[in-house]
């Protein structure tokens, strides 16, 4: 199994692929490309840790090399915000960094499965596909937005507050990753019940934790170390998956014939080609069913404008 982290020189990429070198399996290829000069020794730094994993790194201006081959590509490449920015802020520097990357891709590893980080998720997801679209290589079940960090802030977050044991709590977050199209199904969690106050003020936090993070960072950035370990996690994933695990099953934002929109996050089962199926996201309660009607325009919108970036 091949595995290629782009962006991989940056905060997300270096504890990505420090998470991958120590627990992709035995055999796996590790490739790590970014246009920074020092890539190449991030791989070398890595390589001296002692896992059956094989790493190399590439940098300079054409990812080929790092992709050809590579059943799964993790793609964190680009700019973070700062306080007082948007996610959307990032679309001006990033739609092109992920149409140019995911151009790449579709040259040199067609059938790879792509998860992209880069922000704004809701928006570089639909550029990805119709960048993959025109180059005639497009497979909706290959083409993943990575919003593993809304799932696991979220454990984390309910475990705190209701005094579980953190790996007790699975949750589904649906919908897309920023602000209100952030969506934690908090009705579904198991063994516990929450007051209305409770719900209003954990979705609240789960919406914004990013932000909570940027401006803890104060212009260091933004979360890159939790988001190592939620990238990680899902595409550990995707590799049980190709592998033929049975049961794989994360939420992510993809192109899965939502009802509510093109690109929506939920809960999908992982297989040898990626997406096997879409699960349904189950019973909603009403707080829910409103914040998830609620937020469809934005994230309607968010769509059109990556659409209407390559078109
Ligand atoms: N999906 C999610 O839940 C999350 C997404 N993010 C997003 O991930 C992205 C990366 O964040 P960080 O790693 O903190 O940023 P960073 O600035 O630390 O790293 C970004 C890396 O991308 C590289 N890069 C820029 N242009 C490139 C190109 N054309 N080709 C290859 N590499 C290129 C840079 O050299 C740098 O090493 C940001 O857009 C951020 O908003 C951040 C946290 C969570
Ligand atoms: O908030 C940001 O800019 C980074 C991000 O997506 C997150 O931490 O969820």
């Amino acid at each position: 199994m091949k595995v290629a982290v782009l962006g991989a020189a940056g905060g997300i990429g270096q504890a990505l692929a420090l998470l991958l070198k120590t627990q992709l399996p035995a055999g796996s290829k590790l490739s790590l490309y970014d246009i920074a000069p020092v890539t190449p020794g991030v791989a070398v730094d890595l390589s001296h840790i002692p896992t059956a994993v094989e790493v190399k790194g590439f940098a300079g201006e054409d990812p080929t090399a790092a992709l050809e081959g590579a059943d799964v590509v993790l793609i964190s490449a680009g700019v973070a915000r700062k306080p007082g920015m948007d996610r959307s802020d990032l679309f001006n520097i990033n739609a092109g960094i992920v149409r140019n990357l995911v151009e790449k891709c579709a040259a040199a590893c067609p059938k790879a499965l792509i998860g992209i980080i880069t922000n704004p998720v809701n928006t570089t997801v639909a550029i990805a596909a119709e960048v993959l679209k025109a180059a005639g290589v497009y497979d909706k079940n290959r083409l993943f937005g990575i919003t593993t960090l809304d799932v696991i802030r979220s454990e984390t977050f309910i475990a705190e507050a209701k005094g579980l044991n953190v790996d007790d709590v699975k949750i589904n977050v649906i919908g897309g990753h920023s602000g209100v199209t952030i969506l934690p199904l908090l009705s579904q969690v198991q063994g516990v019940s929450f007051s209305d106050e409770e719900v209003a003020a954990l979705t609240t936090r789960i919406q914004n934790a990013g932000t909570e993070v940027v401006e803890a960072k104060a212009g260091g950035g933004s979360a890159t170390l939790s988001m190592g370990q939620a990238a990680c996690r899902f595409g550990l994933s995707l590799v049980r998956g190709l592998q033929g695990e049975e049961n794989v099953i994360e939420c992510a934002y993809v192109d899965g014939g939502s009802e509510h929109a093109d690109f929506f996050a939920q809960p999908i089962l992982l297989g040898k080609n990626g997406v096997e199926s879409v699960l349904a996201y189950g019973e909603v309660s009403e707080f829910e069913a409103n914040a998830r009607d609620a937020m469809l325009d934005t994230l309607k919108a968010d769509i059109v404008l990556g659409v209407e970036f390559v078109k």
